[in-house]
């Protein structure tokens, strides 16, 4: 079989794009983010609705040239060089103006056989509608009607230049990039566990915090961190509902460890005189357990229920684990950066939400803190139990910087809404790894800004109000002191005394 190396003319005809568009729908290119793969010149020479112009004169004309097999049709890299790189518009484009005006590509064609020739002539007999030298297929109702009124456009070749190549049905319509990212953010957010969580922050922050952080609904472990065995796990023998007067799970109540008196660990010395029940029945409405008062003043941790409990099912000794209950929001403070609200009336005691992020040794937060120590903190210290911590004990932090939940954007205030209690809510042998759970410390009207101490041991602590470090405190309230925390230790400020 002779083969022919045919000059053909390529060119961006009007009418060849709409004529062909389920063709480039079925293209997985299309999928592509960045639509490079769509808007690229070259990209759009492979697909068979360019029309290709040649006759048989030019195939003579150019048949002593040089032969390449035809199944790997190339286009050789000299002409392929003059399409002008993909502008790299928008990702979500839907018209682009070619700045090619006619390219000159050598293909190899090989001659038809006889045969070939012969099916070939009957196709264009056959054919209903047709163009100068190319076989067109209407592939709508309406360009069907326009054909058989021989309204169908067949120019030759058009100044590519001025060309729009209208791509809409296969693009969702022009959303700018901003847009985009924030949708692709509110679909994540959809994706957390319990009620919604909104944003009322302006589009441009929003975009620029949706490329920096993500939430997520679980302490992500980090490498170097390993939970205590599910071996040394244990659970209440309760039958029923947990008695508040024996459950195994609760707290020891050592009678006078409050906030102020209170190292949560003095308990080592001393007798219980009971049990601390941490969530309050008596409180209850139908639908809402809280924090009993006398928890609220103290330094404890609550241990609930865990799946190892006799007691099963929906003990009222599972609050946090549960996860949050209310809506909240995240909004912009306008002078402390974002700040969080509930959408919701929040009662004395009720639960909030986790603090969660990366879990990660002392060590990673250390150099994290090095590396960034102008940023704004979200390292929270897993040491509640410091004083039981033993030689080679690792000490956990939480990172809420790039994953987090949404009390990773509560403020600092002087005189705070809501208060942290460690809670573990799976294995109670484990005392480097519990949760940092909020709870309000009065009624929260919906929509005020939900505030914590960063440094509720630290309060009497000051330095100097000329220090130039001071970080000051802009939390308003008339007890203001003045700063977030004293400056000397504000390293890992809120890895210490948060908790
Ligand atoms: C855990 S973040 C709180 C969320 C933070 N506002 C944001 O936009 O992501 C802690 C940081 O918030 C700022 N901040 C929190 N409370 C503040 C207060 N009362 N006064 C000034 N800045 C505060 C400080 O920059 C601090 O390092």
């Amino acid at each position: 079989m002779l083969t022919s190396l045919t000059n053909i003319v390529i060119s961006f005809q009007n009418n060849t794009t709409s004529m062909h568009q389920d063709h480039v729908h079925a293209q997985p290119g299309n999928l592509d983010p960045t639509r490079k793969r769509l808007l690229s010149p070259f990209t759009s020479l492979k697909r068979k609705s360019i029309e290709i112009e040649s006759d048989e004169n030019e195939k003579d004309s150019l048949s002593d040239t040089t032969a390449v097999s035809s199944e790997n049709k190339k286009f050789p890299k000299s002409n392929l060089k003059n399409f002008p790189a993909p502008s790299s518009p928008p990702a979500t484009s839907t018209t682009f103006h070619s700045k090619a005006v006619k390219h000159h590509v050598n293909v190899v064609i090989p001659s038809p056989t006889a045969r070939q020739q012969k099916d070939l002539s009957s196709l264009k007999t056959e054919a209903p509608f047709q163009g100068l030298s190319t076989v067109l297929y209407p592939v709508d109702e309406e360009e069907k009607r326009q054909a058989a009124l021989r309204r169908y456009h067949h120019a030759r070749s058009v100044d590519t230049s001025v060309v729009p190549l209208i791509i809409s049905s296969l693009n969702p319509p022009h959303v700018p990039p901003t847009q985009l990212v924030l949708q692709s953010f509110r679909r994540k957010i959809q994706m957390l566990d319990g009620p919604g969580v909104t944003f009322a922050v302006d589009d441009e922050k929003l975009a620029y915090l949706s490329t920096t952080f993500e939430f997520i609904n679980d302490y992500m472990l980090g490498e170097s961190v390993t939970p205590v065995d599910e071996a040394f796990n244990s659970g209440c023998s309760c039958v029923g509902p947990c008695d508040p007067a024996t459950c195994g799970c609760l707290v020891d109540d050592y009678g006078d460890i409050t906030e102020d008196n209170g190292d949560a660990n003095s308990e080592d010395e001393q007798e219980p005189i009971g049990k601390i029940n941490p969530y309050d029945r008596k409180r209850s409405t139908a639908e809402k357990m809280v924090l009993s008062p006398e928890f609220l003043k103290k330094r404890q941790r609550i241990y609930e229920c865990n799946f190892r409990c006799s007691c099963k099912g929906n003990c009222w000794n599972k609050i946090v684990q549960h996860g949050r209950q209310i809506r909240l929001e995240i909004f912009d403070t306008g002078n402390r950066g974002f700040g969080l609200r509930s959408l919701d009336p929040v009662v004395t005691g009720q639960f909030i939400d986790r603090y969660l992020g990366e879990v990660i040794t002392e060590a990673d937060a250390d150099l994290r803190e090095a590396a960034d120590s102008k940023n704004k903190s979200y390292l929270f210290s897993l040491d509640f139990n410091q004083a039981n911590f033993e030689e080679g004990d690792k000490l956990y932090i939480v990172d809420g910087q790039k994953f987090g939940s949404p009390t990773r954007f509560m403020n600092h205030s002087c005189n705070p809404n809501c208060k942290i209690i460690p809670v573990s809510t799976t294995n109670p042998a484990d005392d480097h790894l519990y949760h940092l759970a909020f709870f309000a410390l009065r009624e929260i009207p919906a929509g005020t800004e939900l505030t914590f101490d960063y440094n509720p041991t630290g309060a009497a602590e000051k330095v100097a109000s000329d220090d130039p470090t001071i970080v000051p405190c802009l939390c308003g309230e008339k007890v203001c002191r003045g700063q977030l925390w004293p400056n000397a230790r504000q390293k890992g400020q809120l890895r210490r005394d948060s908790a």
